[in-house]
């Protein structure tokens, strides 16, 4: 049974995928949080799953390459520095870095890429987002993803045409933005709304998330699937068969 070793592992994506790895015919290899060696654990591990924080990627890659250990990343809040490490990681391993792991967000991702693709560029595109009070950075990592989505089928990238939370006197909106609200309150697990709005009619493509599980199965799923790969850099959509 393939053991997967959890950097996070007391955290609220630590606890759901400990819960349901069993079901997903994965085991435990053990858990690191803040103050931890994450060397031994990627040793342990056939393959490595980070719900922690962005400070601690750097550790934990290097911890993982060493060992020659799979990981998959659902860590949020990443710079391009960041994604920087993780490719040249993936020279050497199997890495798979996602903002979100649910089946229902990877689809939401390929509608939207759809839209962005077929909807003319007078179209403008929104996204808003909503969290649970604890949430530590913004915009979430889905609605960056999903941002990516949505510009790469406009054939640019997200941060050419990325304009976060507006506050005052910022003006009209320049044409072919990508604009991010992000709301923050209770317990929401996780909201995503994309909205494309044109001259006389919007379009709106969403997802509401209702129980962290959704994360747990796709990050064990994801796992189940990277371990043994040769190295490279691969995708939620490829291990759900989208
Ligand atoms: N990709 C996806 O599908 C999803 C991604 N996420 C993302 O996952 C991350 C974690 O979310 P969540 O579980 O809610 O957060 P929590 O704050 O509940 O948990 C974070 C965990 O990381 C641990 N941690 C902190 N620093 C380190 C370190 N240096 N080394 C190892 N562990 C460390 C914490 O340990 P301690 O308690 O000791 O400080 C804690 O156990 C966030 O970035 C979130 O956005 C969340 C849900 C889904
Ligand atoms: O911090 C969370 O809780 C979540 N984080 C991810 C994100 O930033 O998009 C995924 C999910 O929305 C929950």
């Amino acid at each position: 049974m393939t053991a997967i070793g959890i950097y996070g592992s007391n955290g609220r994506m630590g606890r759901a995928i400990a819960t349901i790895v069993g079901d997903e015919g994965g085991r435990i290899a053990g858990g690191v949080d803040a103050g931890g060696d994450p060397v031994p654990l990627a040793q342990a591990a056939d393959v490595l799953v980070d719900f922690s924080t962005p400070a601690a990627l750097q550790p934990h890659l290097a911890a993982a390459v060493a060992a020659g250990t799979p990981i998959v990343i659902g860590t949020t809040g990443l710079s391009s520095a960041h994604h920087a490490l993780i490719d040249e990681a993936a020279q050497r391993i199997a890495v798979l870095q996602t903002g979100n792991t649910s089946l229902g967000v990877t689809l939401l991702g390929i509608l939207v890429r759809e839209a962005a693709a077929r909807l003319g560029r007078d179209w403008d595109i929104e996204i808003v987002e909503m969290h649970h009070r604890h949430k530590v950075d913004a915009p979430s990592g889905t609605a960056i993803l999903l941002g990516e989505a949505a510009a790469q089928a406009r054939g640019t990238t997200l941060s050419e045409v990325r304009v976060d939370g507006r506050a005052g006197l910022v003006g009209a909106r320049t044409e072919e933005t990508i604009g991010f609200s992000s709301l923050r309150g209770g317990s929401v697990v996780g909201d995503h709304h994309v909205i494309f709005a044109g001259e006389g009619e919007r379009i709106e493509l969403g997802h509401r998330g209702e129980d962290r599980t959704i994360f747990a199965r796709g990050a064990v799923k994801a796992a189940l699937w990277l371990a043994g790969r040769t190295p490279g850099r691969y995708q939620m959509a490829e291990v759900l068969g989208l």
